[in-house]
């Protein structure tokens, strides 16, 4: 568990992080989202240490960082950065031992612990661990970035806008297969995005700043239906809310008796993807792979309450 207890950042006079607590149980994804210059990467910093805190304290697992030599903290806490941050002139083995090497490994572990997390993220190790960054896509780029901080297998995982430079396909894919390996290794994570749509699909929580000032904590749905303030109306887009809401609950919850003409929908597609569906093909009701249907009405009446709360 990461507790956050009144964290607090000034730079000359002005407080950038101001007064800030949230904790983020763990195996949870956090996402902190707010306007450029809202304080995001000064509070993700503060909790590795790479920026020091003017005031308040970081728990993790009850222990306060400020008590923990910062270069053995930040060994102990992935951290991946938009753009990557890959040693141009390493391997890429070289760049994802980093901190096994660090810390000590022995080389048949830390080869191992390469070969092991390039397979996760798909791609073939013979093929890939002597390749030099440059002969990589941005996507496999992105993808060593992340297996370089969860190479040491830390409980936290740090991101700053890790997807911020990859086209909508390839960050869509890339952010599944992050929710992927995060459920997998039960690690507990933090990331920074400017991208609302980001923080809905990774986040079990959202934090939602502006200058320096927490203004909402909770998970999607909370801040989708009831933001606590204008600010997050307007960062949320009011128009798009009701998507967003359908697209965090799978079909199978609002199956209903029936029978309906054409192609199924598996029952992990969203609301979202049943509701595009519908319209796409013309047609007021979709059979579910399984059994059962699922009607328009159903999809609207899902959509409505945040109609509501938007008025
Ligand atoms: N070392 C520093 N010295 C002085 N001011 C700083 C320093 N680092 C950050 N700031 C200021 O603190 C504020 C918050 O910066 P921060 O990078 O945390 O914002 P952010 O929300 O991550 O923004 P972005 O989305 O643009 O990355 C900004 O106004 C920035 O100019």
């Amino acid at each position: 568990m990461i507790e956050i207890q009144n964290l607090t950042r000034i730079y000359g006079t002005t407080a950038v992080v101001k007064d800030v607590s949230l904790t983020v149980e763990t195996g949870q994804i956090a996402a902190l989202v707010g306007t450029s210059g809202s304080g995001k990467t000064t509070l993700l910093r503060m909790i590795n240490r790479l920026v020091e805190p003017s005031a308040g304290r970081v728990l993790i697992d009850g222990k306060d960082t400020a008590e923990i030599e910062p270069h053995l903290l930040r060994r102990q806490i992935g951290y991946a950065i938009q753009g990557h941050g890959l040693f141009p002139h390493r391997t890429v083995a070289q760049n994802i031992s980093t901190v096994p090497r660090l810390l000590g490994w022995t080389q048949d572990q830390h080869r191992a612990r390469v070969d092991e997390l390039l397979e996760l993220f798909q791609m073939e190790p013979a093929d890939f661990r002597d390749r030099m960054p440059h002969e990589l896509s941005g996507g496999q780029q992105q993808r060593v970035g992340v297996a370089r901080a969860l190479a040491a297998r830390p409980d936290l995982l740090l991101m700053d806008e890790p997807f911020g430079a990859l086209d909508p396909v390839i960050r869509a894919k890339a952010q599944q297969d992050l929710r992927d390996i995060q459920r997998q290794l039960g690690t507990t994570l933090i990331i920074v995005t400017h991208d609302m749509e980001e923080a809905v699909t990774l986040g079990d929580r959202i934090a939602v700043m502006d200058k320096g000032e927490l203004l909402q904590y909770g998970p999607p749905s909370e801040i989708l239906t009831t933001p606590a303030t204008s600010f997050v109306s307007d960062l949320i887009g009011t128009g798009d809310r009701p998507f967003r809401l359908l697209s965090l609950t799978p079909v199978a919850e609002i199956i209903a008796e029936g029978q309906a003409e054409g192609a199924e929908i598996p029952r992990e597609a969203s609301l979202r993807d049943a509701l595009a569906e519908c319209l796409w093909s013309g047609r007021d009701r979709l059979p579910v792979e399984g059994g059962g249907i699922v009607t328009l009405d159903s999809l609207r009446a899902q959509a409505a309450p945040t109609a509501r709360a938007a008025e």
